[in-house]
């Protein structure tokens, strides 16, 4: 195992009635201004903007509202964030929704407290100097956003979407209710289960040695996703499924299950490029692309595939070899992915094979991705063609 530092500031309230219970004095630890962040008209049709409102008003507090944040989240909404935080001299950024939702309200924060353009931080030529407190309330399991520091963001204009973390950027304090994900749909449901078990992946493929309870751990997370996802995919308003996969999203991307594992990811690295491009789900990139980057990297390190097989699809391994098993479990992941509907191809959203060169020589414009066996350009267009 890799010496690691491991610090998590975020108070996690996960369950039914939490946001009832202790959403107004979590506020108010911080401030009487608060700007709520959202995406979309969900929020509003399924009672949750209502409750937040109600609990915020009777609390005392000031509320400013930012709603529309993108899927995909752009930096032009970032700007206006920033500038609306600014001109109210707002004390706590309240983000209820989605990953997206989640990032942008990490993006405002750190911008606020910066003195420059914050798309230089995303950039890497400079780092954050602080962040406004930001509290979320999540309402698709997906990005694991609610307990981590990272966030990734659009600029549309130049077509880049990139992510970047600080210390500064962990929640004070989420709520995940597994109930305000009843209404995800289906796709979106699927785009998540898709993302967790990518951050998993993420973490699996990875150079660094594993100590024994940290594959047990990923490996564990990894068997509950294959297990759960079909049943909440077919039942929305399964409360154990919800909860379970919601649970399942949380841990697969905070540094509990990753201590010490660190460095670029490649399949995240690849997809970002494409979401960049195309707006497509970011979950629904991943699943295309983690097959054919199993295939082109299998032969460097079989017996993890072999665990793979094994410990997560449950595969007898009698008789058979590390390569044998590696195939099996390439196998097992298409399949799983067509079994709960995951796209399959990116061709399905219109990219062409004369977009792939831009998006390879951007995914390494940083320096060669992944760490299990680091990836050039041409590795790259490869596995982007082989997923076409
Ligand atoms: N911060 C991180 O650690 C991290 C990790 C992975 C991905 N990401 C980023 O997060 C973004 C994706 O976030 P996401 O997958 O959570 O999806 P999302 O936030 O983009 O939401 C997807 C769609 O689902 C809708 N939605 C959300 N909750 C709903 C609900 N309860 N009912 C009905 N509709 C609902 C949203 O309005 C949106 O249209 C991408 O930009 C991705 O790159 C971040
Ligand atoms: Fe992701």
């Amino acid at each position: 195992m890799e010496p690691f530092r491991f610090h998590n500031p975020t108070t996690l309230y996960y369950g039914k009635g939490q946001i009832e219970k202790h959403l107004a004095d979590e506020v108010l630890k911080i401030g009487r201004r608060v700007l709520l962040l959202y995406g979309g008209g969900s929020i509003k049709r399924f009672g949750l903007y209502d409750k937040v409102m109600n609990i915020l008003k009777d609390a005392g507090v000031t509320v400013f509202e930012l709603g529309g944040v993108e899927p995909n989240p752009r930096l032009t909404t970032v700007y206006k964030g920033i500038e609306m935080c600014r001109q109210n001299d707002i004390d706590l950024i309240l983000a209820v929704g989605g990953g997206s939702v989640l990032d942008c309200g990490k993006a405002i924060a750190m911008g606020v407290k910066f003195d420059g353009d914050v798309w230089d931080i995303y950039q890497r030529k400079a780092q954050a100097t602080g962040a406004l407190p930001l509290g979320t309330i999540l309402t698709l399991a997906a990005t694991g956003s609610e307990m981590n520091a990272g966030g990734v963001i659009t600029n549309w204009e130049t077509k880049e979407k990139l992510g970047a973390g600080s210390p500064y950027t962990y929640p004070a304090f989420s709520f995940c209710d597994p109930e305000n994900t009843f209404t995800v749909p289906r796709d979106q449901t699927v785009y998540g289960i898709c993302d967790m078990l990518a951050h998993c992946f993420e973490h699996y493929f990875h150079s660094t040695p594993h100590a024994p309870l940290q594959r047990h751990l990923i490996e564990g997370v990894m068997r509950t996703i294959v297990e759960y996802a079909k049943r909440v995919v077919d039942n929305p308003t399964d409360y154990d499924a919800r909860e379970t996969i919601m649970y399942c999203s949380t841990m697969a991307l905070n540094g509990m299950i990753s201590m010490g594992i660190v460095g670029d990811w490649a399949c995240h690295a690849m997809e970002h490029e494409v979401s960049a491009v195309y707006d497509i789900p970011h979950g629904g990139g991943l699943a295309i692309l983690f097959p054919h980057w199993m295939d082109y990297v299998k032969g460097t390190n079989p017996a993890r595939f072999a665990s793979l097989a094994k410990n997560v699809f449950l595969v007898d391994g009698t008789g058979k070899s590390d390569e044998e098993l590696a195939d099996i479990a390439i196998e097992k992941v298409r399949e799983f992915y067509r079994e709960i509907g995951a796209p399959q191809r990116l061709a399905d959203y219109g990219i062409g094979d004369d977009q792939l060169e831009r998006m390879a020589a951007q995914a390494v414009r940083f320096g060669e991705i992944g760490h299990f066996r680091k990836l050039g350009k041409e590795d790259v267009l490869n596995i982007l063609r082989a997923s076409l």
